[in-house]
């Protein structure tokens, strides 16, 4: 029988696709969020962003009973599983917000019973886990603890989360088992790790990811800087060679997980880690380095630019820590008027596509939504993706 689950931090975008995985499972899930909007707006079946797939299992998991959301705290205690998928981000020193969590782990030991399994989903600093399972067994109540990463890419949860292995790590062998358990009712792929080392896989793959993003974001620099086509040599070196197996295209690398991991991982190691540091520079660099090739064939201060796509990554409506907002920051210094368009981020001030289109002197893509594919474009397009179609004029890349 799946477990009475309640998942805390269950309306974002970790918790609400893995609470409806759960219900779809058969688990009778409670979504604890503090923010009532989202909460109100799950249990109206509305999703409060986009998850491919997840409207209609969502009114599934409704229309069976099987999920609801509160503000209600007290449905910690009537669970037999918890699960915590809150934010963990980084301060403005980009060291990760501890007393934050253990304020929230705090709130939440005193609602605890015994004999109930605690999960933490989030993403967690190395040695969070062992240091909630050291305070539980001083101070009760005697939970088991596990720690088991989320790994999907935002979007695509409701896919992933069957398709992806499982981690799961515990300070016991009964958290282990009793984790496995819950998360066979979604793969019976599990990957076993002690804990420290599965916070640890966390960061490193999000950390690796980061790290190539911004080894192709250089090559783009050093291609462009010396006149040549970066994404005509990607397509030539990967086409049919074996061992480039994963080069990525040039682009924006940000959003809410890369940068942060990458840097829960420095601060982790003393704050020495050369590389991911570099690949900050890099990544986080790429934006004003557009804007300053440009400028050296083209004077922006009377130009009206734009940007095309504002979420932090196409097809996706979250902007969070999107290098669309750098960029724009950028340009706002450097041009007469910056116009901003995205059809997925609410925003008052942004504009339609085809504003952009009719009134724009330059135009950058900020994030490949599919709608823009089908757009032609007068004036020059920094396309750093080299996601719209080539065109016989070839502006994409130059003013
Ligand atoms: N977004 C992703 O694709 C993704 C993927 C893998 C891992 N992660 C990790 O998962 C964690 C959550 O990320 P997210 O993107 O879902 O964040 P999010 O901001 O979308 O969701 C967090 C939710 O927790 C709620 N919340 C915060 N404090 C709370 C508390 N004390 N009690 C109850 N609810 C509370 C918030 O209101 C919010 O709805 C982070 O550690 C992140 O690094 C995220
Ligand atoms: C595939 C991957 O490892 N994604 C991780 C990432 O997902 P996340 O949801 O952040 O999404 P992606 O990894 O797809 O994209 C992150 C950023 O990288 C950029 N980008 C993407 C692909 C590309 O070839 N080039 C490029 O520059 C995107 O535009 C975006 O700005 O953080 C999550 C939160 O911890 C992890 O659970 C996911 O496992």
């Amino acid at each position: 029988m799946p477990p009475r689950t309640t998942v805390v931090g269950g309306c974002g975008h970790v918790g609400l696709p893995l609470g409806i995985a759960f219900a779809e499972a058969g688990a009778a899930v409670t979504l604890l969020d503090t923010h009532a909007g989202r909460v109100g707006e799950v249990n109206a079946g509305r999703m409060p962003f986009l998850e491919w797939g997840a409207d209609a299992a969502l009114a599934r998991a409704l229309d069976a009973g099987r999920l609801t959301a509160t503000t209600d705290a007290d449905c910690v205690s009537a669970a037999e599983v918890v699960v915590v998928t809150i934010g963990t981000p980084v301060d403005e020193f980009l060291d990760p917000k501890v007393r934050t969590f253990d304020r929230a782990m705090d709130d939440l030991r005193h609602r605890l019973r015994p004999g109930q399994l605690l999960v933490l989903r989030s993403t967690v600093y190395p040695g969070m886990t062992e240091r909630l399972i050291a305070r539980f067994r001083d101070s009760g109540p005697a939970v088991d603890v596990a720690f088991c990463p989320e790994r999907i890419a935002q979007g695509y949860a409701l896919k992933e989360l069957y398709e992806l292995p499982q981690i799961v790590s515990g300070g016991s062998p009964a958290a282990v088992r009793r984790a496995k358990d819950l998360f066979r009712l979604l793969t019976p792929d599990l990957v076993e790790l002690p804990p420290r080392e599965a916070e640890l896989a966390k960061l490193f793959a999000n950390t690796y990811r980061y790290v190539n993003f911004a080894v192709s974001n250089q090559l783009y620099l050093i291609a462009q800087r010396h006149g040549a086509d970066f994404a005509r040599i990607h397509a030539a070196v990967t086409h049919k060679y074996p061992r480039l197996g994963g080069f990525p295209k040039a682009g924006f690398a940000g959003g809410p997980c890369l940068l942060k991991d990458t840097m829960q991982l420095a601060g982790f190691n003393h704050n020495s880690f050369p590389l991911g540091q570099a690949a900050m520079m890099v990544n986080e660099g790429l934006p004003a380095a557009l804007v300053d090739f440009v400028k050296q064939t083209r004077d922006l201060s009377r130009d009206t630019a734009a940007i095309l796509g504002m979420a932090f990554k196409g097809n996706c409506d979250d902007p969070r820590d999107s290098l669309s907002y750098k960029l724009r920051k950028v340009l706002t210094l450097e041009c007469r008027e910056v116009l901003c368009t995205d059809p997925y981020v609410a925003d008052p001030s942004f504009v339609t596509a085809d504003e952009v289109v009719r009134r724009a002197d330059v135009v950058f893509v900020g994030a490949c939504h599919a709608e823009y594919k089908h757009l032609r474009f007068r004036q020059p397009v920094i396309d750093v993706f080299d996601f719209l179609p080539a065109r016989p004029d070839a502006a994409r890349q130059a003013a």
